[in-house]
């Protein structure tokens, strides 16, 4: 199948999946597709924002006009003048994206980034990074007097762009408004990513980083785990690795990077040969300009090519450091194992001794931190271990009594109670329904949409990569506000919106359940997790677990993970609050949930009234 009737063949998924007709939208596709003569000539595109909102802007234009027929007939689009012009400007608008993030990226990897100089010695000019330029200008131009003086008042050591340990930093969110007192740190944070301050201990992880230590992030989903390594990659000298489980996950990072001027990028099997190539061609340079290389596990673990020009830099002294993200994925304890992570530490202590690490996740227990560690040859001399509370103050945390019985129209309850729930609470607001099979997703998903009349597709692993980006494009633009979905939505998943997540039926595991229902509620307004349960869900999980591939003993671990969030869900009467945390290791006192749980809620309203 050539290109283009791929494209045909995605878009018409999405746009079935919104309520279009498909024999009618099928036409006004390929003439979407003759206008955007750049995916026409491409053999690979990149489907983004832009496109999926140009293309689904064109549909409602499409749809408001009475006879699409004449568009057919017609060698162009017949349409209202005003109409016309708006689409040539989404057009125009989506093009001019598009081009801009590929020449970016293309002039970092192949060195032509204008004004661009050597950013990797210690004695060199200042930053290369645009928006750090300012950055170096101000350390450089810092007045001899106001410089940070020892004890006996001498002049303190000129600073440099890894002085780090500037006493006057006024630390997390208030800057003041005096420049001078402000570190590399704080100042890469405001130029290069936009931030007024540090949340949690990303100041800390940052100089801790820089001072090439181990490090080792736990931080609950939307905490701000990316700034812990993008910072100090981006001041200290040489290259970082990331590696990082997902292609979609990978993509994204580098996009927002490349957005702000940094010089970031990835290889991925995704990439034509003459990316790969450029990518390639940079690395093999004695001081490669690329300051963040995204990698899957896959590419770190079996690329012997690769390996090489990496060690060759190792021992060159021009590797910064190796990020490990979403480090659970390491442990088999973790829910999501995959075995190329196991191997990350074979290859680093093999080919990169002594380069520092630093391993970040949103789940991990003890039992997984420490696997993680050991795995990756993180002593407990060497490494410093951050924790943030997993505490999500701002969601609201259910476990409700699933009914399976249908009502007199046939259709279960339990998604006549969904539908309700969001079409009362939620009307219109993202929101995302976990189910636990491909076609309880599609089911789902057709009684919510036909019968409910809430706007919503579906999204699951027997789907191609091409119709899930589609879909995961026009949820997060806000086009398709639910997603009734498989795990498969898991991670890369990053919706700030997300006011609801509903569990249809028992998840995995604890962590799991953490994990998705912790994508509601990111932007820190009040938000809902509800689980449906029911005791015959737990039979089904156990037998996914073990009709799965895999080993015994993987097959086993997660049986008992299962069995926990079994407890869980039986507990009528704990704070869950109380029990996720605990879960996590981590203490919580019941009364501070402040009934934003069921059980607290529920003991609230029992107790009399004083
Ligand atoms: N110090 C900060 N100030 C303002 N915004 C921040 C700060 N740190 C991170 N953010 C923003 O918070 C959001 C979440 O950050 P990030 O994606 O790094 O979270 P994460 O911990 O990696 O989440 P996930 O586990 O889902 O990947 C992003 O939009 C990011 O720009």
């Amino acid at each position: 199948m050539n290109a283009p009737q791929q494209h045909v063949r995605d878009l018409t998924a999405l746009a079935s999946q919104l309520g279009f007709e498909k024999q009618a939208t099928r036409t006004a596709i390929e003439k979407f597709l003759w206008w955007r003569k750049d995916l026409r000539d491409q053999a690979k595109i990149v489907v983004d924002d832009a496109l999926v909102n140009a293309f689904l802007d064109f549909l409602q234009q499409q749809k408001q006009r009475p006879a699409l027929s004449q568009i057919q007939a017609a060698p162009r689009p017949v349409a209202p003048k005003r109409a016309a012009t708006e689409f040539e400007a989404y057009k125009a608008d989506a093009a001019a994206t598009f081009n801009a993030r590929r020449q970016k990226l293309a002039s970092y990897v192949e060195g032509k980034s204008a004004g661009r100089q050597d950013i990797t010695s210690r004695n060199a000019a200042p930053l290369t990074i645009p928006g750090l330029f300012g950055v170096e200008r101000h350390v450089a131009q810092r007045p001899a007097e106001r410089r940070p003086r020892g004890a006996a008042g001498e002049a303190g050591p000129a600073p440099s762009r890894f002085d780090v340990t500037d006493p006057t930093v006024v630390a997390d969110g208030s800057y003041g408004s005096d420049w001078e007192r402000l570190d590399t740190v704080d100042l890469a944070n405001l130029k290069v990513f936009g931030n007024k301050g540090f949340r949690h201990s990303q100041k800390r992880i940052c100089e801790l980083a820089l001072a090439k230590r181990d490090v080792f992030v736990l931080m609950p989903t939307g905490g701000g785990k990316s700034l812990c390594y993008q910072l100090p990659a981006a001041v200290a000298p040489g290259l970082s690795i990331v590696i990082s489980p997902l292609l979609s996950l990978i993509n994204d990072q580098v996009k927002a990077l490349v957005d702000k001027d940094y010089p970031a990028t990835y290889l991925s099997s995704s990439q034509t040969e003459r990316e790969r190539k450029a990518v390639y061609r940079e690395l093999a340079k004695t001081r490669p300009t690329i300051k963040l290389l995204y990698l899957t596990p896959e590419q770190f673990v079996k690329s012997g090519a690769l390996q090489d020009i990496l060690g060759r830099l190792h021992r060159a002294g021009f590797l910064s450091r190796l990020v490990v993200d979403e480090a659970h994925c390491i442990s088999q304890w973790g829910h999501d194992f995959r075995v190329d992570y196991k191997n990350i530490g074979k290859v680093k202590q093999t080919l990169f001794p002594g380069l520092p690490s630093m391993a970040l996740t949103a789940t991990a227990t003890e039992a997984v931190r420490t696997d993680v560690m050991k795995t990756l040859h993180m002593t407990k001399k060497s490494t410093d271990v951050f924790r943030v509370s997993f505490n999500r103050p701002n969601i609201r945390w259910q476990v409700l009594p699933k009914n399976y019985e249908n009502d007199k129209d046939g259709i279960p309850q339990y998604v006549a109670y969904i539908a309700e729930y969001i079409n009362t609470k939620w009307p219109g607001e993202s929101g995302i329904v976990y189910c636990m099979t491909r076609d309880e997703c599609e089911e789902t998903c057709a009684y919510l949409r036909d019968e409910f009349g809430v706007r919503c597709g579906f999204y699951h692993a027997g789907m191609t990569p091409k119709q899930r980006n589609l879909v995961q494009l026009a949820w997060k633009a806000g086009r398709l506000p639910v997603i009734c979905a498989t795990v498969a939505f898991g991670m890369g998943v990053d919706n700030a919106h997300v006011r609801f997540v509903v569990h249809q039926s028992m998840p995995q595991s604890m962590e799991g359940y953490y994990q998705e229902s912790g994508r509601a509620g990111r932007d820190g307004q009040p938000a809902e997790a509800v689980l449906l349960f029911h005791q015959r869900d737990v039979g089904r999980v156990k037998r996914l677990i073990y009709m799965a591939k895999g080993k015994k003993k993987s097959k086993e671990i997660k049986a008992k993970l299962m069995e926990q969030m079994q407890e869980y869900c039986v507990d009528a009467r704990e704070c869950r609050r109380k029990l996720i945390l605990a879960y996590f290791g981590e203490t919580f006192c019941a009364e501070r949930c402040a009934g934003t749980c069921d059980n607290c809620a529920a003991r609230n309203k029992r107790r009399p009234r004083k």
